[in-house]
């Protein structure tokens, strides 16, 4: 009897199992195409990149260019995706910038323009580089308000508004900043004109500094293509090296879709959501540089992986099933497999295929020491999923600081950053590894904030079922708070947490910056999306409108 027949019987004699109603791939089998493609590229085309490239790297080192103009295009570089290829360059010129124009962390001597300052302000910090936020009282009025003549400037308030999201703790001025570009912002939108009107709202939606940088790359193309100040080299180079890289990622999606549906696992375990395109699309908001490539392989096979596994929990195994399931994880042993039904045989042996291939890849790399964070993490994200299911069997309503405790493990992020350094090759030493799984602020940071952002979007959908207690359910319980209050508590959280994440990204960071920047991106993915709604559950919406900027359509040239 074939697995499914065997579920099927399963599903109808059990009625205790709980089922969630998930759309199907909206993909199908589209990117499969792309797995035969070849990636050869056309001569002509390297040799133009490699003097655009040449080009703009002497724009960058010129001696003749003011820094302020440097400031300015360095922002466009990084914006249109550029920045990789440059990134020895732009340190240097920041680094010196830096030394040259901010004593003691202020900003001295530069311009008094508010969008100037603002983006450098914005750079530096991104670069990691200590400065203070004090340049922006100066534009504010006698009363302590910021002049109302900047509302008049969208560019100005643009600028800010961006700036105001790299904030740490105790930056209040960036705080007025931020609720005063918002305000005047949004009225201002209704009043311009297209495309304007467009860019506004999408800034005021998804702040740069959050923004996942392919994605930044693919829009902000089409509107430096209308800036009457752009550099022709830079536009050519970055729609060319856009369409390269999708290029490759449309390969490499192509390529795990295939090993997806060979493996079979998602039309053996119909009950599971079928989210292999946006697995990929997680990873490559990891990373998307083309040495990464395997790194993005491992990684998107985990999140399809523990997006089954995530189902199996949440709605379709029964607890006895769980119990067996999760012991089977703890003794990690292809023996465990005979104890397990049909289906979670077939999720455990994929689960021990992809170790294997994490193994046999780290014995070429002498690196065996990563094997055991990843099977730590992977026991302690389970075992959290195991006690959610216990709660969830015996109605138990855990307390807010419970819920915590165990939620933030289940969130899966600990599990994700620790593999993201397994593809990183020879830099991600034991040290690096040992780092992370001492919990450093930023990863409890960013697990909070992946947990926070999940909990409030998924809560009505999840609720239609039986599932677990939210972050919601349980502040409510103990505050004795509205839906309303505990939102907002919940965002309040997400902004700290942001906090904690800027600020850990300032140099001298614990790891190198490649790291830490892993995390940062992690970050940027949850508030890509799951801002308003769960994108990776329901991906009919934005999810594939994401999918389809940065892997089916291409730049125009
Ligand atoms: C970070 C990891 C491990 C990702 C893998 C895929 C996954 C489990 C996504 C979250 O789904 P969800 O939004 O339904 O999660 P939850 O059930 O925790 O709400």
């Amino acid at each position: 009897m074939s697995s499914v027949a065997c579920l099927n019987r399963e599903s109808k004699s059990d009625l205790r199992r709980n089922v969630a109603d998930y759309q199907p791939s909206v993909w199908g089998d589209y990117f499969i195409q792309y797995a035969s493609e070849s990636m050869e590229l056309d001569e002509n085309i390297k040799v133009q990149i490699e003097t655009l490239k040449t080009d703009v790297r002497k724009m960058l080192v010129s001696k003749s260019e003011k820094p302020l103009a440097k400031v300015h295009l360095i922002d466009s570089i990084c914006r249109l995706g550029l920045n990789y290829h440059f990134e020895d360059e732009i340190d240097e010129i920041l680094q010196d910038i830096h030394k040259n124009y901010v004593q003691n962390g202020e900003i001295i001597t530069f311009e008094d323009n508010l969008c100037s300052l603002a983006v450098l302000f914005r750079l530096l910090r991104q670069q990691g580089l200590h400065v203070s936020p004090n340049v922006f009282y100066k534009f504010k009025d006698d009363q302590g308000n910021f002049s109302e003549r900047l509302i008049r400037d969208v560019e100005e308030m643009l600028c800010l508004y961006e700036a105001t999201h790299v904030m740490i703790h105790g930056e209040g001025i960036l705080e007025e900043a931020l609720a005063f570009t918002t305000t005047h912002l949004e009225s201002i939108a209704k009043q311009l004109s297209h495309p304007r009107a467009v860019q506004v709202k999408h800034s005021l939606r998804q702040a740069l500094h959050k923004n996942l940088p392919r994605l930044e790359a693919r829009r902000y193309i089409s509107i430096y293509e209308l800036d009457p100040s752009r550099d022709e080299n830079l536009l050519i180079l970055a729609k060319l090296d856009f369409n390269i890289l999708q290029t490759l990622h449309q390969k490499e999606f192509g390529n795990l879709c295939k090993w997806w549906k060979e493996s079979g696992v998602c039309n053996k375990l119909p009950f599971a959501r079928d989210r292999i395109v946006e697995s990929c699309f997680w990873s490559l908001g990891v990373y998307f540089e083309p040495k990464y490539s395997k790194a993005r392989e491992m990684m998107t096979k985990l999140f399809v992986i523990a997006t089954v596994i995530d189902d199996a929990y949440d709605a379709y195994g029964t607890i006895d099933e769980l119990e067996l399931f999760t012991d089977a994880i703890e003794r990690w042993n292809i023996n465990c497999i005979d104890n397990l039904p049909d289906y979670m045989k077939i999720l455990y042996t994929t689960t021990l295929e992809l170790y294997e291939e994490i193994e046999q890849e780290m014995r070429n790399e002498g690196r065996v020491y990563a094997l055991n964070y990843y099977v730590k993490e992977f026991k302690k994200y389970l075992q959290a999923y195991m006690t959610e299911a216990r709660w969830l069997n015996k109605k138990y309503k855990p307390t807010l600081e419970e819920y915590i405790r165990i939620s933030i493990e289940s969130s899966g992020y600990a599990l994700v950053t620790t593999t993201s350094y397994i593809g990183m090759g020879a830099t991600a030493t034991e040290d690096i590894f040992k780092w992370i799984s001492n919990e450093p602020k930023i990863l409890n940071a960013s697990v909070v904030l992946c947990r926070l952002m999940d909990d409030i979007v998924s809560n009505e959908f999840e609720q239609k079922r039986e599932h677990v207690s939210s972050f919601l359910e349980c502040y409510m319980k103990e505050y004795d708070v509205s839906r309303e209050a505990a939102i907002q508590e919940g965002r309040k959280r997400i902004l700290d947490a942001w906090k904690d994440i800027n600020e850990e990204c300032l140099m001298p960071t614990e790891v190198p910056m490649n790291f830490v920047r892993r995390i940062l991106d992690l970050s940027r993915f949850m508030d890509v999306v799951y801002k308003d709604k769960d994108n990776f559950t329901h991906t009919e919406g934005e999810m594939k409108t994401f999918i389809k900027a940065l892997l089916v359509d291409p730049v125009l040239i």
